[in-house]
């Protein structure tokens, strides 16, 4: 299906601690994390809080296990803070990156964001820009995204639940007003299917704008869970809403078909957060690396 040079598979480090709860796997080392990731078959990673920011060190830990950095996230306040702010903190995390190898950066707007908010009912309380911030969202994407061009890289826009970019309304607005020279899309199976959106639409409608991709499924019981009991984001993370491709109820073949034909470039990322004590992290890891063979011959 794909042309192996062209995409590569990576996982994020949440399944072993996340970074949104630093509880949730806090007794797991950077060592253990890695090595299961390089053992389950993974060529790459993003980067979680364990990493060491050294990039000398953080390069011979990768390369000793056979593993690069994809990208990794970057929290933009746009929206709710003066622009030099973000862009202080993008410069040094872009450069980080850089350094690293990586040719994109996950950007994703956290003025007003409720994801990180323990007690806040995800479906009842998501934000919703004002014109005003939605003029300071895009200009300030199209800033972020030149700053991104000095170095040769881009950024990839992370739509997520409890933002203000999580529909596929939003989506739009962001993709119509946004020029595709500066700003791209990250496409995240999870957070679609979560927010009841049609993620097999929005992939054909942008797939020329979609330059990274994260790879999570979703476990519908623990959706309408959610949604009964007005839990928060973070919340439903620690129910489970989360899991590895193959485990949910996502039929990733489509997924799959539709960017092989598109000839997709670039990586895919596994990311599946949930508490490591009740799914271990590594049994999942394998799981996941061997549906995606099942489904994609990556
Ligand atoms: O890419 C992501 C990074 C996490 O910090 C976030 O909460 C998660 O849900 C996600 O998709
Ligand atoms: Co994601």
């Amino acid at each position: 299906m794909f042309k192996t040079n062209q995409v590569k598979l990576a996982i994020a480090p949440i399944g072993w601690t996340n970074d949104d709860m630093p509880e949730l796997g806090g007794e797991v080392t950077f060592e253990q994390c890695i090595s299961e990731m390089a053992l389950s078959g993974f060529t790459g990673s993003e980067v979680g809080n364990k990493y060491p920011r050294d990039t000398k060190v953080l390069k011979k830990a990768l390369s000793l296990r056979g593993l690069e950095i994809a990208s990794a996230w970057f929290s933009s306040f746009l929206t709710s803070k003066p622009f030099e702010e973000t862009a202080g903190a993008f410069k040094e995390h872009r450069d980080f990156l850089f350094e690293m190898g990586a040719k994109v950066i996950v950007v994703s707007e956290q003025g007003n964001s409720i994801q990180g908010q323990m007690e806040t009912s995800l479906f009842d309380h998501k934000p919703v820009f004002t014109e005003n911030e939605w003029t300071l969202l895009l200009e300030g994407l199209h800033h972020l995204g030149d700053l991104a061009a000095e170095k040769g890289m881009k950024i990839v826009y992370h739509h997520h639940m409890g933002t203000g970019i999580q529909t596929t309304e939003e989506i739009a607005r962001l993709m119509t007003g946004t020029d595709p020279e500066k700003v791209s899309l990250l496409y995240d199976t999870g957070h679609l299917v979560f927010s009841g959106e049609d993620h097999l639409a929005v992939l054909s409608t942008y797939m020329d704008r979609i330059h990274h991709v994260h790879l999570k499924d979703v476990r519908a019981d623990i959706v309408k869970k959610v949604r009964e009991e007005k839990l928060s984001f973070l919340q439903a993370v620690k129910a489970g809403v989360f899991t590895v491709p193959g485990d949910g109820l996502i039929d990733f073949k489509p997924v799959f078909e539709a960017l092989s034909a598109a000839e997709y470039k670039g990586w895919f990322v596994v990311e599946a957060e949930q508490d490591p004590a009740v799914a271990n992290p590594f049994e999942y890891a394998v799981k996941a690396r061997q549906y995606i063979r099942e489904m994609s011959g990556i």
